[in-house]
């Protein structure tokens, strides 16, 4: 609790984050994977890093934990420096990392235990600090099961239990639902949006549109190492792609000729395979879409914009 009168730090404060790496063309070029980074968690709220494959999301996450160090730039925890305060910012935050380094030949108890030492939780007190992250995940039953005997949703809890660990005010998770299937990424769309509820901050990588717009109450969209817009999902949809679209079918001749016209009217397009979208139609003239109509040779397909069309429309990038 704040002072009355005060501000609350935020939570995560990230700024002019730099990492550069050596090129892959090599001679000793360097190229930049992070880019003049900048984010804000507030407390107590999910910020969704939104980017495609290689845009940096993993390299940040690595960054604010410590297990890489930025070329420039400055990562505050509630108001702790990374750089100059490393322990007491540590013990602020919990991480779930994207692969499970979890001792499968150990019970998920047993890993726990590792970690409770780990994070120097008084030994009076790591039974207790053990069944509260075990229940929070909903692993009590499995506690005395070697950790490879498990489902991988069930692993992917113990991660989050792992990072639960210390009661950490942030929580970092890493692409928490890659590869898992969809019953079981939303028991841990469950599980996260508890945390929340419960007042931790909470950074999560994504590049699945709907993780973000299901968790996130903002959503930082990234390309190339840099934040190329950041907000709620709503007022993101409204800044870039308006309330609808209207999706076009047709050869590419026909497609093309349908970008052509919402590009003289100012409308954005996107392709989504073998359609193209035009954004914001509802600020479209009647006799556009008129135009619009005869040069595909139909009607569109009339739908509301998404944040998938923002994610493509700012990335240039497809959904993975
Ligand atoms: N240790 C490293 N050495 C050289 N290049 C690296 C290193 N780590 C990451 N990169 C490069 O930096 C860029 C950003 O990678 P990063 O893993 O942060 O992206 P990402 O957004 O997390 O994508 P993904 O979802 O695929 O993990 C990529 O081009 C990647 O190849």
């Amino acid at each position: 609790m704040s002072a009355p009168g005060t501000v609350a730090a935020p939570a995560l404060s990230v700024r002019g984050l730099v990492k550069e790496f050596p090129a892959p063309s090599g001679g000793g070029a360097r190229f930049r994977a992070v880019d003049g980074l900048d984010l804000a968690v507030r407390p107590g709220s999910c910020l969704g890093l939104l980017g495609p494959n290689g845009a940096g999301k993993s390299t940040t996450m690595r960054m604010i934990t410590g297990l890489a160090r930025p070329d420039r730039g400055s990562i505050e925890v509630f108001g702790l420096d990374v750089a100059t305060e490393p322990k007491r910012a540590r013990a602020q935050m919990g991480v779930v990392p994207q692969e499970e380094n979890l001792d499968f030949d150990l019970t998920a108890r047993q890993n726990l235990e590792i970690t409770a030492a780990l994070q120097r939780i008084p030994r009076r007190s790591r039974a207790a600090a053990i069944d509260a992250a075990l229940a929070v995940a909903q692993l009590e039953e499995k506690q005395k099961v070697k950790v490879g005997k498990l489902s991988g949703g069930m692993k992917r809890r113990l991660l989050i239990a792992r990072g639960l660990i210390h009661s950490p005010r942030l929580v970092l998770l890493d692409e928490p639902t890659v590869g898992l299937d969809p019953q079981v990424r939303s028991e841990l769309w469950t599980l996260i949006d508890k945390l929340r509820s419960e007042g931790v901050a909470v950074l999560m990588s994504t590049h699945y549109i709907e993780e973000a717009e299901r968790l996130a109450d903002d959503v930082a969209v990234v390309a190339k190492g840099r934040v190329v817009a950041t907000g709620t999902p709503a007022a993101l949809r409204a800044a870039h792609v308006g309330e609808q679209a209207l999706e076009y079918y047709g050869p590419p001749e026909r497609l093309e000729a349908v970008e052509s016209l919402a590009a003289r009217a100012g409308a954005a397009t996107r392709r989504t395979g073998p359609a193209v979208s035009v954004l914001r139609a509802e600020a479209l003239h009647v006799d556009v879409r008129e135009e619009m109509r005869a040069a595909a040779l139909g009607a569109p397909l009339e739908r509301v914009a998404t944040l998938e069309d923002v994610f493509v429309l700012l990335t240039g990038e497809q959904v993975g």
